[in-house]
């Protein structure tokens, strides 16, 4: 039986995050733009506030009555951490790098993302698992198509997942739905023009 506590509400966690991308730098490369902001990069230092903001606009999305908690490195561990701490929930972290050991090589599935294509390795997961991922951010969808692909493979089922920015131009929320069936639950939506970061109305 899973328990909730958000102690901060959920507008003024909003608020936090959104300040956070208005104030975010863009830096461009090729046909990426990338928002650099304490939220997913740690620069500036991610502030406590900023921290808890997440960890509340996560924990109201979903119900996290799972038996684990998948997340991928490195953006989405602060998060995972706080959110399994917060429902005592196993947490499985998803590597871009192998061990070379057989229940690597089991685990890994292809991954095609914005910013990197190849394998990714997800252990930690048993067959029969009910298992909630969470992330920072979702942008063309390939990491948490990779995430969903990764526990299935294991014998296991995504019963929610959730991100706590979407960059919306991508359209990965609906690429997800569409290859596996799974809604994305994300709480603030951006699209960058130049050098300036929106936050939109979902
Ligand atoms: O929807 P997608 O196109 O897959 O993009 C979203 C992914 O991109 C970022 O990870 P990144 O690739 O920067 O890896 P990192 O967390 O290891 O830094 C972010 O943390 C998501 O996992
Ligand atoms: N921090 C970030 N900013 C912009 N695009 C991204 N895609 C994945 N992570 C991102």
């Amino acid at each position: 039986m899973s328990v909730k506590h958000t102690e901060l509400d959920l507008e003024a966690a909003t608020e936090q995050i959104t300040a956070v991308y208005e104030s975010a730098d863009v830096t461009h490369s090729g046909e990426h733009a990338t928002t650099v902001n304490q939220l997913t990069d740690q620069l500036p230092a991610l502030q406590p506030r900023t921290l808890e903001a997440a960890r509340a606009l996560l924990s109201a999305s979903g119900s996290f009555n799972v038996d684990k908690l998948a997340v991928e490195e490195d953006k989405g561990l602060p998060f995972g951490v706080l959110i399994a701490r917060e429902y005592s929930l196993p947490l499985a972290v998803a590597r871009w790098y192998t061990y070379e050991i057989n229940a690597d090589r089991q685990s890994a599935v292809d991954i095609d993302s914005e910013y990197f294509s190849g394998d990714l390795y997800l252990n930690g997961i048993e067959p029969g698992d009910a298992v909630a991922i969470v992330d920072d951010t979702i942008s063309t969808g390939g990491t948490m198509i990779a995430m969903i692909k990764a526990i299935e493979k294991a014998g296991a089922t995504v019963e929610e997942a959730h991100c706590i920015v979407e960059k919306t131009r991508k359209n990965g929320v609906d690429r997800v739905a569409e290859e596996t069936g799974i809604e994305v639950t994300t709480s603030i939506a951006i699209e960058i023009e130049g050098n300036n970061v929106n936050v939109v109305d979902e």
